[in-house]
């Protein structure tokens, strides 16, 4: 599913790419709000050398002008700008302010908001990133209604479906254009089955349903071709995929939570959404997207993606009975989530 796109990027650090020029005319405006923060910073970084992205938007309430100056010392084809929500955007002479940043936009990436320490859950991100998200939405409704909102800030599982109610009451929801990010838990399960089956990760493809906290997230390891682990090993896989959020946010001991392995999977959904709007017929990917699949209002599940955004929303095929214990397991706490962020969103 990312070779492609994983490939593309090494193309375009090397300034080697063959379709280099002829897709730089196709490349559009990407706005990345958060963008001066952990994730941030290297998703721009990754962003500023795809040749899809003709201009680059870096926004966040702090340090952008300093990201974007830095990054525009970069050779590839895009231009970047950063805004702040007041005074001091870079380059001086650019409009400053969200309304500049995501005007014109097609995809707006959102990494905004506080992320966990060890011994938090997702859902305590809910009280401080909801409003975050709430309002960043709110400008996207206003001022790029058509774009594709990609949604990273924790709890996902909430700040979707508060997404989702934001821009139902700005009269301009599209199901079709907003999806939570949950590539990450695809990449962590394809580097856990790959070492698992001593693969190259770039040939392992996991299916992954459900939500994007804990048990709500749900590999499909009995889809792997070839790979039938002991009981014992697929427990372990399925909690380490389930918990790889915790295994991080352990590691760096109060320093944060993934942040770089979370701009290359941020990129790769972001790449994958740019050439499906640039024509390619062939992108399914995992997203966190509104879903009739099972009685979760939004699930994750593998989605063909087109032109204007998620052309369908894929079912997720057989599952086993150890796969469907998890998924009964899941959907009461999943649909909880989903809902706390309904409910904010109307209060
Ligand atoms: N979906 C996933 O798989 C996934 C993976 C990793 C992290 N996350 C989440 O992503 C979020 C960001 O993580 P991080 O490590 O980059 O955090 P960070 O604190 O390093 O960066 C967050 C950035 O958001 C900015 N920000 C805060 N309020 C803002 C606003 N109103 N408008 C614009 N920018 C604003 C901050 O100034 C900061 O630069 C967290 O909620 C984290 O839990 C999600
Ligand atoms: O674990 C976190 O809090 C961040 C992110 O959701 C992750 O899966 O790494």
């Amino acid at each position: 599913m990312f070779s492609l796109a994983s490939r593309r990027l090494v193309n375009a650090a090397t300034n080697k790419s063959r379709f280099f020029s002829s897709t730089a005319a196709m490349g559009k405006k990407v706005a990345v709000l958060g963008a001066a923060g952990g994730i941030g910073q290297p998703l721009s970084l990754l962003l500023k050398l795809s040749p899809n992205v003709s201009e680059l938007s870096c926004y966040d309430i702090v340090g952008t002008p300093g990201v974007a100056a830095d990054l525009s010392h970069i050779p590839t084809a895009s231009s970047v700008t950063g805004n702040l929500p007041a005074a001091g955007s870079w380059p001086p002479s650019h409009n400053t302010g969200i309304e500049a940043a995501l005007t014109g936009a097609s995809v707006v990436v959102i990494p905004a908001g506080v992320p966990r320490k060890p011994g938090m859950t997702r859902d305590d991100l809910f009280n401080t990133n909801a409003g975050i998200v709430k309002g960043l939405v709110e400008a996207c409704a206003d001022f790029c209604p058509d774009a594709v909102l990609a949604i990273i800030s924790n709890p996902v599982n909430s700040t979707v479906p508060i997404a989702a109610e934001v821009l139902k009451k700005k009269g301009v929801y599209s199901p079709k254009k907003l999806c939570g990010v949950t590539t990450l838990d695809v990449c962590r399960a394809n580097t856990f089955v790959a070492a698992s089956m001593g693969k190259d990760p770039k040939d392992v493809n996991v299916t992954v349903i459900g939500g994007h906290a804990g048990i709500t997230i749900l590999p499909l390891f009995s889809q792997v071709p070839g790979f039938s682990p002991s009981d014992e090993d697929r427990e372990a896989l399925t909690v380490r995929t389930q918990f790889g959020g915790d295994e991080v946010v352990k590691a760096k001991a109060g320093a944060g939570s993934a942040t770089l392995s979370m701009a290359y999977a941020g990129y790769l959904f972001t790449e994958e959404v740019l050439r499906a709007m640039n024509g390619a017929d062939d992108v399914v990917q995992c997203a966190f997207v509104e879903s009739s699949l099972t009685d979760a209002p939004f699930f994750s599940s593998p989605c063909k993606f087109g032109p204007d955004g998620v052309t369908e929303v894929m079912g997720f095929g057989e599952i086993s009975a150890y796969e469907q214990k998890w998924m009964d397991q899941m959907l009461p706490d999943l649909k909880k989530q989903i809902q706390k962020g309904i409910d904010f969103a109307n209060q």
